[in-house]
């Protein structure tokens, strides 16, 4: 049977005019007890309004080292009182998401793909409607595959597109395919790129980010366990992306981008390329210089929260 197709690219988004972070569930407020379950916590064992009613900035990435990382050297950025190693995972009773709280920002991982990443963020915007938090932003700092451009190159995201470069994300619920759009916040993104000119060294641009489900043959890799097409099929694939606007790739983009559409949040992608897949498949930079572009994205986040704090100019 074909799948049924709902489409819900318009409906379900309010064109950003509410503050307050809302949810779009019914059942939720008939809830006695919310459990955050992949957080470790929930609505009647923590006072979710204090711990984060003051939330502003959420930043997501897949690694917990990354996101514990960024926590350090945001709170060094934000200039906030104490000493960076004191900062303790507030998710520790469970080895599933790592999340830090430094002043006005929450910095958490949300491993690889699109379920990990989809299950994170129910929970987290949960949390942050249960704290009540007011005007949050959200951004997706990671890594990606480079298409035509040199290695770390930053791209933010103005387009999030699946596998057929199409600005849409399709969830099944209860046997029936639901269309989301994937479009992400105009405004933001032009903001981060203006952002960007702080870091002439980084070269920084806005494109279509791919968005696939798997890392080897579902980004058109050579290198994998399994490939079932020619190195012609894979540039010929790359190509077309290219001319369709993607210039990186990478496994989260597109629910992000739904997810936060959908509740009116502010979301902005912005992820570095490691490689550039037209010369190679293989990451095989070497580790310093991983690590080196992997902070370019959180510096320019980093940047665009100084600002919207007054901190920097
Ligand atoms: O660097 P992060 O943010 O973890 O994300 C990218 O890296 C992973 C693959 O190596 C995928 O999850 C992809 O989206
Ligand atoms: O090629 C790459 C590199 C990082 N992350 C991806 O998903 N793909």
């Amino acid at each position: 049977m074909a799948p049924i197709l709902l489409n819900c690219m318009g409906n379900e988004h309010d064109d950003y005019i509410k503050t307050e972070v809302h949810v779009k569930n019914p059942h939720l407020d008939s809830m006695e007890e919310d459990i955050l379950y992949h957080f470790n916590l929930g609505t009647k064992t923590h006072d979710l309004p204090r711990m984060f009613g003051d939330v502003k900035f959420v930043c997501v990435g897949g690694s917990g080292n990354r996101m514990r990382a960024f926590a350090q050297f945001m709170h060094q950025e934000l200039g906030l009182l104490g000493d960076v190693g004191d900062i303790r995972d507030i998710c520790e009773g469970t080895d599933r998401y790592s999340m830090y709280k430094v002043g006005p920002l929450l910095s958490i991982s949300h491993g690889m793909g699109v379920p990990s990443i989809s299950i994170m963020l129910h929970e987290l915007i949960k949390l942050l409607y249960h704290a009540h938090c007011r005007d949050v932003v959200l951004f997706r700092i990671g890594t990606s595959g480079g298409i035509g451009l040199s290695p770390g190159t930053v791209v933010i995201t103005d387009h999030a597109v699946d596998s057929f470069f199409r600005p849409q994300f399709e969830q099944v619920v209860l046997g029936k395919v639901i269309v989301r759009s994937t479009e992400l916040d105009e405004g933001l993104a032009g903001e981060l790129l203006l952002c960007s000119k702080a870091f002439p060294e980084q070269p920084t641009v806005i494109g279509h980010t791919m968005c696939t489900h798997d890392f080897y043959e579902g980004q058109g890799r050579l290198d994998g366990a399994l490939c079932s097409f020619s190195t012609e099929e894979k540039l010929e694939y790359l190509s077309k992306a290219y001319d369709a606007g993607v210039r990186n790739i990478e496994m989260e983009s597109t629910v992000f981008a739904a997810m936060c559409r959908v509740c009116d949040l502010r979301a902005a992608v912005v992820c570095v390329t490691l490689l550039d897949r037209f010369q190679g498949d293989q990451i095989s930079t070497p580790h310093d210089v991983l690590v080196e572009y992997q902070q370019r994205p959180q510096c320019l986040v980093a940047r665009f929260i100084k600002k919207s704090l007054g901190l920097v100019e």
